[in-house]
């Protein structure tokens, strides 16, 4: 778990960070979101002391950050930074296992963990383990740099902007198997971004950055529909509906009766699309659109409810569930 406490830097007099305080609970993802120069990469640094706080207290794990050595203390912080950071002269091997090298561990122990790592991100090491990063496609680098950011199994991972220099199309893929990766599941990550899509995507919990200071913190749908203030409004509002449906889910509408009653009980035509009720309704508008049926079956497994939506009744439930938030 990371606490931070009224951080600040100034740097000259130029105040980049101005008295923040967030927590990020142990395994959960959070987005520090914000237009450049807002503060967001320097609010990162300050966490593995790249760049050291001006004021304010951080702990991570129940340990002060300050008692710790720089260099000890981010061997135990993954980090992948804004330009994939690759040695040019190491190979993928070598560029992966620089962390184990620091680490003394024996050279079997650090190959077989490379191997594991590269096959989960699908750059085998037999095939890939000898090229050189500038023989990799970008999408490719930023799987080595978090390849090499995960070796050591850090229980917390720092992220700025992992896929910012990515074209879109390979952006949305390397952020889909970056959440499917079983490496993650348990890791306390924060991850900078300016990209709203990619926050509401990856983030449990979102910090809205400008000048320095947090604007708002919450989850994607607090951020959406509780805007706190007129500059946490518009920041959404050039994709608005689109991260509406995007951050409401269909358990949403399950959980308001009158919402719930817009679509019909009891599926039972086998041949309509399904998705799971955890899915936005964005991804069930994706799939109708892309289906010749004019309907989706949405399945809760847990309490074995499945019913039909229609474009039309997922409309409808929207309306209704935006008027109740
Ligand atoms: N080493 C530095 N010396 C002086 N000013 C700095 C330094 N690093 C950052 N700043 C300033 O601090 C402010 C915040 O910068 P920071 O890089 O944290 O923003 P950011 O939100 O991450 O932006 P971006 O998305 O463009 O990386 C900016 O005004 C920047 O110019």
């Amino acid at each position: 778990m990371i606490i931070a406490e009224h951080i600040s830097k100034i740097f000259n007099d130029i105040k980049a960070v101005d008295d923040i305080s967030f927590e990020v609970k142990e395994g959960e993802t959070m987005v520090l979101l914000g237009t450049s120069g807002c503060g967001k990469t320097t609010t990162l640094k300050m966490l593995n002391r790249l760049i050291d706080a001006s004021g304010g207290s951080i702990s991570i794990d129940g340990k002060n950050i300050f008692d710790q050595q720089p260099e000890i203390l981010r061997r135990t912080i993954g980090y992948v930074s804004q330009s994939n950071g690759l040695f040019p002269h190491y190979s993928v091997e070598e560029n992966v296992s620089v962390v184990p090298k620091l680490l003394k561990w024996d050279k079997s122990k650090t190959r077989n963990r490379a191997q594991e790592l590269l096959e989960q991100l699908k750059l085998p090491l037999e095939e890939f383990g000898h090229k050189y990063p500038d023989e990799l496609s970008g999408g490719q680098q930023q799987r080595v740099a978090i390849a090499r950011a995960l070796i050591s199994n850090p229980p917390v991972l720092l992220m700025d902007e992992p896929f910012g220099a990515l074209d879109p199309i390979t952006r949305a893929g390397v952020r889909k198997e970056f959440l499917e990766l079983p490496e993650l599941k348990q890791k306390t990550i924060v991850l900078v971004t300016h990209d709203v899509q990619e926050a509401f995507e990856l983030g449990d919990h979102i910090c809205l950055m400008d000048k320095g200071k947090i604007v708002q913190a919450g989850n994607a749908k607090d951020l959406i529909l509780k805007p706190a203030n007129a500059f946490a409004r518009n920041f959404f509002d050039h994709q608005r509906l689109f991260l509406e449906l995007s951050a409401l889910t269909f358990q949403d509408i399950l959980n308001i009766a009158d919402a719930d009653s817009a679509f019909q009980n009891n599926a039972d035509n086998a041949s309509l699309p399904e998705i799971s009720a955890k899915a936005s309704l964005w991804a069930g508008m994706e799939i109708l659109s892309a289906s010749s049926k004019d309907a989706l079956i949405v399945r809760n497994d847990t309490l074995n409810i499945s019913k039909i939506y229609t474009t039309s009744s997922i409309q409808e439930a929207y309306r209704i569930l935006k008027q109740h938030n």
